[in-house]
């Protein structure tokens, strides 16, 4: 019997979650399909079958719910979507013979694989091509709302929104025999503006760790509604007014897991740092600015989850006293 090693717990997401694809998107044109085509679903066709996707529908109006329909499958497309990516997965959660006795994984034919292929590609393009414009309205309006809160002018951050670094992921966590071992998604704070996270309308998994003692919360499904996260930036700009929380995603036995986060980003060669009408004598700002751009990209290349260092953090432009 394996022993639970907290300690030894953060390091294991790696092996668990699958990116299925980072799409980045365009201000003035989603280039979804284009950029799904390059993605890594298309190299690795085991991870393809997403037609199962449990794509959570309602807030974003009636084409969004007719995606959810479209992207539900049977059960047993479902579970022909299980494939492992490397070797620590299969480590903790079995290999992929395991998985076929399991009827997790389901082997297919060169033809086959590329039909459901295509078929994926032109059901998840369509879908997410509309969940990131509700998210993009969503999040513009959210802004709007968040200035109104911070006594400001509500197009007071429009600004930011042009050249965006905007992205949409697909995340799959195929269930682990030995979830206490793993972590779908290690402890974060969203580094960007604000993250509208379509989680699993069944399946939870996402936990917020609690200010006042450290406990990790799951936060529930709700069908229907979307998870909005403060990202860092928010935090700076409000000079902490705003404050980002902590999540980390755990990994379930017997059901597989699916979230669409839409990441709100500003343009790479934006300058973070708290707005100037937050700050005065009394409220002095409380971040140094950084770029974004230099921010992101050194916190996106870094491999800190492989050294067990640190990686960038908001935290290391926080003026100290
Ligand atoms: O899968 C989830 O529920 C959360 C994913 C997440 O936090 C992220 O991708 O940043
Ligand atoms: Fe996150």
């Amino acid at each position: 019997m394996a022993t639970f090693n907290p300690g030894k717990m953060e390091l294991r997401y790696m092996y668990t979650l699958m990116i299925l694809a980072t799409i980045q998107i365009q201000w003035d044109r989603f280039e979804v399909e284009r950029l799904l085509e390059s993605s890594p679903v298309t190299e690795k066709p085991k991870w393809v079958k997403l037609a199962s996707m449990a794509f959570p529908g309602g807030t974003g109006g009636s084409g969004e719910r007719r995606a959810t329909a479209e992207l539900h499958g049977s059960s047993a497309s479902r579970r022909r979507s299980v494939g492992g990516p490397d070797g620590g997965w299969q480590r903790f959660c079995g290999g992929a013979a395991e998985r076929e006795k399991r009827g997790e994984r389901k082997r297919v034919s060169g033809r086959e694989r590329e039909k459901e292929r295509g078929d994926w590609l032109s059901r998840a393009t369509e879908a997410c091509e509309e969940f990131a414009q509700e998210a993009q309205k969503l999040c513009t309006k959210l802004m709007e709302l968040i200035a109104l809160s911070l006594g400001l002018p509500t197009q007071r951050f429009s600004g930011f929104f042009k050249d965006q670094t905007t992205s949409l992921k697909l995340n799959h966590y195929p269930p682990c025999p030995i979830p206490n071992l793993a972590l779908g998604l290690g402890r974060h704070k969203d580094s960007g503006i604000l993250t509208v996270l379509a989680q699993d309308d069944h399946v939870g998994g996402l936990q917020v760790k609690r200010k006042t003692d450290g406990e990790w919360i799951l936060v529930k499904p709700t069908p229907d509604a979307y998870v909005i996260n403060v990202g860092q930036i928010i935090q700076v700009w409000s000079n902490d007014r705003y404050e980002s929380v902590e999540h980390r995603v755990i990994v379930n036995s017997e059901k597989e897991r699916f979230s669409i986060p839409f990441f709100f980003r500003p343009a790479y060669y934006t300058m973070v740092k708290p707005l100037e009408e937050l700050i005065d004598e009394q409220n002095p700002a409380k971040y140094r600015a950084y770029n974004w751009g230099k921010f992101y990209t050194t916190r996106k290349g870094s491999n800190f989850r492989k050294l067990d260092v640190e990686n960038i953090q908001m935290e290391h432009f926080r003026v100290t006293k």
